[in-house]
C-alpha cells in the first residue's frame, strides 16, 4: 500500500555519469549484473546474520536466509529478492543514490570516452547495484529493514537517468526485492535455463541458497506446442557451501577466480591465490588472493584491508585490518577462524592472541606466495637465457631477460619500463611474468614492509626489485646485484631520485660508470624512507652514492688515490676561498674523486636526509630540516681550474653551487641572481 509520499531526488552527479557509461560500456559483458545483485543480496544476509548474533529478534519469523530469483515473462521483469538486513528509507536514498567510495573522483577523471578502456576501468572500480541498468530500463527496489515495523518499508524506483523516486510503503517481509524491468534486448534473462547457467558460473560458491521456482515440462493440448510451467515449488540452484570450506581438489581455477571477483568486486582475474587450512594451537582457514591490478586508493594507508573475517562460517566483518599488516593491504580474501568468539569486536581483535597468530601466519603465507612467483619468474628467465645458447652452435649472448627498453626519453618520469611488458616477454609460460606484473602494481607498497615488519625484513628485502645502471627495467634484486659485484666491492650502491632519467644522469654516478660498478636506481617516493630501515643485505652494507664522502675502498688503485690526494693538496687555497664564498649555502666544500665529467655535485652527510627527500617533504607542506649540503668539486674540471685567479671568483663559486643544485632537480634559492651571474659571464 503506497501512501502519498513520493519524493523525487537527483542522483549524485557521479552516479548519473556512471550510469550513462555503465549501460554503454559494459554492454558486451551484461550478465555480470546478476553476480552483482546476488552478491549484494548475500552481503545483506551476512549482515543480518552478524547483527542477529546479539539481537535474534531481527530474524522475525523467517530464520532461513535465502535469495530468490524469479521472472515474469508477461511483465518482462526479473526479480532478485533476499531476506537479509534490508534498507531503511534513508539508507535507500544514501546507498542507491550516491557513491560513497573513496577514489571516485579520481576514477571519473580517468575515463577517456573510449568504450573499451572505460569498460575495463569501470569493471575495476566496481559498479555494484548500478549494473542492473545494463539490462533494465527501470529498476524498482522494495525493502524493509529487519526489526523495523511493517509500515517502515520503502520503494525506490528509477529509470537510470538523472533521478530516482522514493516512497513509503507497507511491507510485511523484511529484506530487499530488486525488480528489473528488462530492456528489449535482454529478453534472454526471462529463461530459467539461462539464469541457472549464469548463477552457476558466477554465484555457485555463495554460501546461502539461491532458489528458483521449479519448472516442469507440460505437453501442449490440441496440437499446441508444450512449454515449461512453474510448479509453485522453490528449489536451490547453487551448491551453497562457502567455497573456502570445500576441499582444494574440488575447486576449479575458474571457481577460485569467480569467488575472488565476488569478494573483491574486481573485474579482472586474480594474479595468484593460496588456500589453506591451518591446524595447531590456532585453527583457521585462509583463502588469500593477490590482485592483478592496484585499486585507485592503494596509497591511502588509512584505507582498510581487503580481508573478510568469518568465525565458523559466520561473517563477522569486512576489512579486518588486524588480520593483515598495512604493507600487504592489497591482499584480498577470507579468513575463517574456529577459535574466535562470534561477538568479537574490532577492539578485541587488536588484542587477541589468536588474531596475532592468524596475522603472522597470513603474512608469511602471502610472502611465500610472492617468493613463489619470484622464483618461477627467475626460472623462466634462466630458461629463456639457456634456450638461446642451446642449438645455436656458437655462444650467442642471451638477450636481456627483460622488456625492450627503448629510448631513455621514453621512460622519463615513468617509474621505469612497465613490468606488464616484461611479463609479455614470457607469454609462453603463464606464471613467468607474474612477479614483474605484481611488482609493477604493488612493489612500492611492499617496500613499506621494511619499516613496518621487522621480523620479516630480510624476506621482504629479497623480494624487492629495482632498476639499475645495468637495467632500465625494474628487475634487479639485491641478490642479483650481489652476484655480479666487482672483485673488492664492499657495498651495494644505490641512488634515489625523482625519475629514472634523473637517477641515470646524476653526476654522483660518474665514477661508478667509469669503473663499471653497478648502482641501483631508486625512483619510488617511498624508497629513501624504506631504505633507511635496511642497513645491509646478506651482510653487505647498503650505501647511497649521494651521501657521505665517496669511498670505493680497494676498487680505487693506489695511483688514483695518490693523485687525488695531491690534487686536493694543491687545491687547498682555492678550497678555502670557496668555503668562505659559499658559507651561507654549503655545510662544507671538498674535493672529490666521484666526478668525471661534471664540475661539482651536492651530497649530504652520512645518515642525513637527502636533498631530494627534503624537497619532497617541503612540497607536501611538511616540516623538513633546513639542511645545508656539502659541495664536492672535481679539481680536474676546466671550470673548477678556472676559479684560481679568476676576477669573477665569487660569481663562479655561486654558479658552481647553483648548477649542482639544478643538476639534481632542485632550484637555486635566488634564481634571478643565478641568471644575472651567468649572463654577466656570457657577455
Ligand atoms: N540487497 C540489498 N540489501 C541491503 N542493502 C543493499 C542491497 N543492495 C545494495 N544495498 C546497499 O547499497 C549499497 C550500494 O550497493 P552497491 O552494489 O552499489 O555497492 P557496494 O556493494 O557497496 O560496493 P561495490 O561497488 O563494490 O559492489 C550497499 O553497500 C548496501 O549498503
Amino acid at each position: 500500500m503506497s501512501t502519498n509520499t513520493t519524493t523525487k531526488l537527483p542522483f549524485q552527479a557521479e552516479v548519473a555519469q556512471l550510469l550513462h557509461l555503465v549501460t554503454h560500456a559494459l554492454y558486451s559483458n551484461k550478465e555480470i549484473f546478476l553476480r552483482e545483485l546476488i552478491s549484494n543480496a548475500s552481503d545483506a544476509c551476512d549482515k543480518l546474520r552478524f547483527e542477529g548474533i546479539d539481537n535474534p529478534a531481527l530474524y522475525e519469523d523467517a530464520p532461513n536466509l535465502e535469495v530468490r530469483v524469479s521472472f515474469d515473462k508477461a511483465a518482462r521483469t526479473l526479480t532478485i529478492a533476499d531476506n537479509g538486513i534490508g534498507l531503511s528509507k534513508q539508507e535507500a536514498i544514501d546507498n542507491l543514490g550516491t557513491i560513497a567510495k573513496s577514489g571516485t573522483k579520481d576514477f571519473m577523471s580517468k575515463l577517456s570516452g573510449d568504450q573499451k578502456a572505460d569498460a575495463q576501468l569501470i569493471g575495476q572500480f566496481g559498479v555494484g547495484f548500478y549494473s542492473g541498468f545494463i539490462v533494465a530500463d527501470r529498476i524498482t527496489v522494495e525493502s524493509r529493514r529487519a526489526g523495523a515495523a511493517a509500515d517502515q518499508g520503502v520503494r525506490w524506483a528509477s529509470g537510470g537517468a538523472g533521478d530516482f523516486e522514493v516512497d513509503d510503503i507497507e511491507r510485511t517481509q523484511r529484506g530487499t526485492t530488486v525488480t528489473l524491468h528488462l530492456r528489449d534486448d535482454a529478453e534472454e534473462y526471462l529463461n530459467a535455463w539461462k539464469l541457472k547457467q549464469v548463477i552457476g558460473k558466477y554465484s555457485d560458491h555463495i554460501s546461502l541458497p539461491i532458489l528458483m521456482e521449479k519448472e516442469e515440462w507440460k505437453e501442449g493440448e490440441n496440437d499446441q506446442p508444450g512449454d515449461m510451467v512453474k510448479t509453485g515449488e522453490w528449489e536451490p540452484v547453487n551448491k551453497a557451501s562457502a567455497l573456502w570450506t570445500r576441499a582444494k581438489k574440488d575447486i576449479t581455477s575458474e571457481q577460485y577466480a569467480e569467488f575472488y571477483k565476488t569478494i573483491s568486486h574486481d573485474y579482472a582475474d586474480p594474479l595468484a591465490w593460496s588456500h589453506n587450512r591451518v591446524e595447531g594451537s590456532t585453527e583457521y582457514t585462509q583463502l588469500l588472493y593477490i590482485p592483478a591490478k592496484a585499486p585507485m586508493d592503494l596509497f591511502n594507508r588509512e584505507k582498510s584491508a581487503g580481508v573478510k573475517l568469518y568465525v565458523k562460517r559466520v561473517f563477522i566483518m569486512d576489512d579486518a585490518e588486524a588480520l593483515m599488516p598495512s604493507y600487504l593491504r592489497f591482499v584480498k580474501g577470507v579468513i575463517d577462524s574456529a577459535d574466535l568468539p562470534l561477538n568479537v569486536s574490532r577492539e578485541l581483535l587488536q588484542e587477541s592472541r589468536d588474531v596475532k597468530a592468524i596475522r603472522e601466519g597470513s603474512t608469511k603465507r602471502v610472502l611465500s606466495m610472492l617468493e613463489d612467483l619470484a622464483k618461477k619468474q627467475k626460472t623462466a628467465v634462466d630458461n629463456a637465457a639457456g634456450k638461446i645458447d642451446v642449438g645455436s652452435g656458437e655462444s650467442v649472448p642471451a638477450p636481456e631477460p627483460t622488456a625492450p627498453v627503448g629510448d631513455v626519453t621514453d621512460v622519463v618520469d615513468k617509474k621505469a619500463v612497465p613490468a606488464a611488458e616484461a611479463a609479455a616477454e614470457f607469454a609462453s609460460d603463464p606464471d613467468a611474468g607474474k612477479y614483474a606484473a605484481f611488482y609493477a602494481e604493488f612493489g612500492a607498497v611492499l617496500k613499506e614492509g621494511l619499516g613496518e615488519d621487522f621480523g620479516n625484513r630480510e624476506r621482504i628485502a629479497k623480494l624487492l626489485r629495482f632498476a639499475s645502471t645495468a637495467s632500465d627495467t625494474v628487475s634487479v634484486g639485491f641478490a642479483d646485484y650481489k652476484a655480479r659485484m666487482k672483485e673488492g666491492q664492499e657495498a651495494i650502491y644505490y641512488i634515489t631520485a625523482d625519475s629514472l632519467a634523473a637517477a641515470k644522469n646524476s653526476p654522483q654516478l660518474e665514477v661508478f660508470k667509469k669503473k663499471g660498478i653497478e648502482v641501483l636506481l631508486m625512483t619510488d617516493r617511498v624508497d629513501e624512507w624504506a631504505l633507511n630501515y635496511l642497513e645491509e643485505f646478506d651482510s653487505t652494507p647498503l650505501q647511497s652514492v649521494a651521501k657521505g664522502a665517496v669511498d670505493l675502498g680497494t676498487l680505487q688503485d693506489e695511483a688514483e688515490k695518490k693523485a687525488a690526494e695531491e690534487a686536493a693538496e694543491t687545491f687547498k687555497p682555492v678550497l678555502e676561498r670557496l668555503k668562505e664564498a659559499l658559507k651561507d649555502k654549503a655545510e662544507d666544500v671538498r674535493v672529490t674523486t666521484r666526478l668525471v665529467d661534471s664540475p661539482a655535485c651536492l651530497v649530504v652527510k652520512d645518515g642525513g636526509m637527502s636533498t631530494q627527500l627534503a624537497r619532497m617533504l617541503k612540497q607536501a607542506g611538511q616540516a623538513a630540516p633546513e639542511l645545508k649540503p656539502v659541495l664536492e668539486v672535481n679539481a680536474e674540471h676546466p671550470l673548477v681550474k678556472k676559479l684560481e685567479g679568476s676576477a669573477h671568483f665569487e660569481d663562479l663559486a655561486n654558479i658552481l653551487f647553483d648548477q649542482a643544485l639544478l643538476a639534481e632537480g632542485g632550484l637555486p634559492e635566488d634564481p634571478a641572481a643565478y641568471v644575472r651571474r651567468v649572463n654577466a659571464l656570457l657577455v
